[in-house]
């Protein structure tokens, strides 16, 4: 959380943004030759080298605060590390590969995605792995009970409440909220892996999701949040130990599963989240992004950020195979 007396960042300087967007499409231009491959770690070995070295490079003051991996034992971007050449102080969640497996096995929805904000701008998850969150496009209306946000939503939309869905990580976990759901007649839509893709979808109003709820990543908790406070959406979360370890660990911590957090909690100031897709990756109603792919002058790239007081945006981008990166006219 924002230390006392520490001022939310309230702009960033376009040629930042566009470093980090850019440092997106590296790490998914990095892995094109993966896709398929069967090889996880692979995947997020190489993404996490070609995220380093483009995130080197940025005129900012950057601090890791979390870097998806440690629960999967797989490589990543340590919370503590560094970047930068200097300047702007900059606070990033990251997820080299968010949909590792689905990369792997060449299935859509898999992107490199990461949000900064302003130096202490995220909450300090200490040892979590895992968040149970609940995130919907409509304001202030996160943390009701299952049943009466979707008895909300079918109201505010004007819809039947088999209308409203929820989408629901496929987790023995979260069989309980996902019958919830159902019970209070809502559809629901299980997903493999994912949840940032899935929430980015139900932060936005005209999507075909409303709700995204159940246990998922603690890192991918952070990424959401950000690109929640960007879309003014509401998210709320709790801490979910999945293991005895991680449960011990989180009390040594000071932290307790029963603490609401809220987007207040979770990223309270201006926050901005650059993404780009692996695998094809739909993050709103305006189509899908393709997936990365070879061409003659190296490899194209979708990607898509949202920022604060602003629409998301999507570019094209090809990534050469010095790992420069340049607009990519058709
Ligand atoms: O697969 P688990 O352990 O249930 O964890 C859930 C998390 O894993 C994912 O499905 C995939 O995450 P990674 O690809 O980064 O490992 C996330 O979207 C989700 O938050």
């Amino acid at each position: 959380m924002s230390s006392p007396g520490a001022a939310p960042l309230a702009d960033l300087d376009g040629r930042v943004a566009r470093a980090l967007r850019n440092a997106t499409a590296a790490a998914a231009a990095s892995v094109v030759p993966l896709v398929g491959s069967g090889d996880g770690m692979a995947v997020d070995g190489t993404a996490v080298d070609a995220l380093r070295a483009a995130l080197a490079a940025i005129a900012v003051d950057g601090r890791v605060v979390a870097g998806e991996g440690e629960k999967d034992a797989a490589p990543m971007l340590a919370p503590g590390e560094r970047f930068g050449t200097g300047g702007l102080a900059l606070d990033l969640a990251v997820d080299p590969v968010d949909g590792t497996r689905l990369a792997a096995s060449g299935r859509d929805g898999a992107m490199a995605v990461l949000a900064v904000t302003g130096r202490d701008g995220f909450a300090d998850l200490g040892p979590a792995h895992y968040l149970a969150k609940q995130v919907t496009w409509l304001p202030d209306a996160a943390g009701l009970p299952i049943d009466r946000l979707v008895a909300r939503l079918a109201e505010v939309r004007g819809a039947a409440p088999a209308d409203v869905r929820v989408a629901v990580q496929d987790r023995p976990r979260n069989a309980d909220v996902a019958a919830r759901a159902r019970a209070a007649g809502a559809t629901v839509v299980p997903f493999e892996h994912g949840d940032i893709e899935r929430s980015l979808r139900a932060a936005q109003p005209g999507t075909d999701l409303d709700v995204v709820t159940g246990i998922g990543g603690a890192p991918e908790g952070l990424l959401t949040a950000a690109a929640v406070r960007a879309l003014g959406a509401d998210m709320v979360a709790s801490y979910a130990p999945q293991s005895a370890g991680e449960a011990e660990r989180l009390v040594a911590s000071g932290r307790s599963d029963s603490t609401p957090l809220t987007l207040d909690d979770l990223c309270p100031g201006p926050a901005w989240l650059f993404l780009s897709a692996v695998t094809a990756c739909r993050p709103g109603a305006d189509g899908v992004l393709e997936a990365a792919r070879r061409e003659a002058r190296g490899i194209r790239v979708a990607s898509w950020d949202v920022g604060p007081e602003r629409a998301p945006r999507r570019s094209e981008l090809l990534v050469g195979d010095d790992g420069a990166v340049a607009g990519a006219g058709r």
